[in-house]
């Protein structure tokens, strides 16, 4: 048996996220573990972020993420401030360099609590999200679902966040679309090589929207903070709203997303701790802490 590792289950905006302690270890978190713990009900998570040592110089550590099928993503914005509250907690520290299969990434914990996390460039690109055909405007590719004279949804925007989103307009409440049949298609749609993160968006103002996402790997999730800077990249692009906008996911709570002059991405919000615990990378094996154990 493994050594076992030190477990944080938190949340970012009801985004159920696992931060694993891999740090000073030689061995990592393997799929099947992450598919065991997502499995369990108490430790249910849509991704694990897994902290390990630096790979770079520069960098305070390297930070896998997976989601709770398995397999790798490229970013999860809600995930990366459970991350920085967990090593403020640690650390005392505020400010932190990641680096992720993605590239680099800089996150801070404000004084008030709130975390922001610049989230880099965002790529729009046919070849970069990626799409398996060339499109010229990522803006509104020809994508539908229901009947080919009244589709449900239809002609999302596109964009990468290092992770493949599509974005669909809706007028009405975003409760009114069945995500939970619809986003399975979509996510595996022959259109996506790399499947996508699927979320539909209603503009509310032109500093407002709300959002509902299915993620690629994980289903339907309470908030997914990349989706959240992806909708809002693509509201500016196509003149919905400005460039700094408030996002509110599922699970209720805001993200505030601006999109700087310099082009990156930062986005704001809370994290939550609930509980610990100590699992095995290798199994998913997993024993929660005592409570007010030292
Ligand atoms: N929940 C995450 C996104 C996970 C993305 C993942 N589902 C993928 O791209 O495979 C977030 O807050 O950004």
């Amino acid at each position: 048996m493994t050594k076992m590792a030190p477990f944080a289950k938190m949340n970012g905006l009801g985004n159920d996220i696992i931060v694993a302690d891999m740090r000073g270890r030689a061995d990592t978190v393997t799929p099947a573990a992450a598919i065991a713990l997502a499995a369990d009900p108490a430790t249910h998570f849509d991704q694990i972020m897994a902290i390990y040592d630096p790979r770079t110089n520069g960098t305070d550590n390297y930070i896998a993420i997976l989601n709770s099928d398995g397999s790798m993503a490229q970013a999860c914005g809600n995930g990366t401030r459970c991350v920085v509250q967990a090593l403020n907690a640690d650390t005392g520290r505020a400010r932190f360099t990641f680096e992720t299969i993605a590239g680099i990434l800089n996150a801070e914990q404000h004084a008030d609590g709130l975390i922001s996390v610049d989230m880099g460039t965002p790529h729009f690109e046919w070849e970069a999200i990626p799409l398996a055909e060339e499109f010229r405007d990522t803006r509104m590719i020809e994508l539908q679902v229901g009947p080919i004279d009244a589709p449900v949804l239809h002609s999302p925007s596109v964009a990468s966040m290092g992770n493949p989103h599509a974005i669909f307009w809706v007028d009405k409440d975003v409760w009114a679309y069945e995500l939970d049949k619809f986003g399975p298609l979509l996510e595996n749609h022959p259109i996506f090589p790399e499947r996508a993160n699927i979320t539909i968006a209603r503009v509310t103002a032109p500093d407002a929207m709300i959002i509902r996402t299915w993620e690629r790997g994980a289903g339907l999730t309470g908030a997914c903070g990349s989706a959240a800077c992806a909708a809002a990249v693509s509201a500016a692009r196509t003149r919905r709203t400005g460039r700094s906008v408030a996002v509110t996911v599922p699970a209720g709570g805001e993200l505030h997303i601006e999109w700087r002059d310099d082009d990156h991405v930062v986005m704001t919000g809370p994290a939550e701790w609930e509980f610990s615990g100590t699992f095995d990378p290798t199994t998913g094996a997993w024993q929660r802490d005592l409570e007010g154990a030292a």
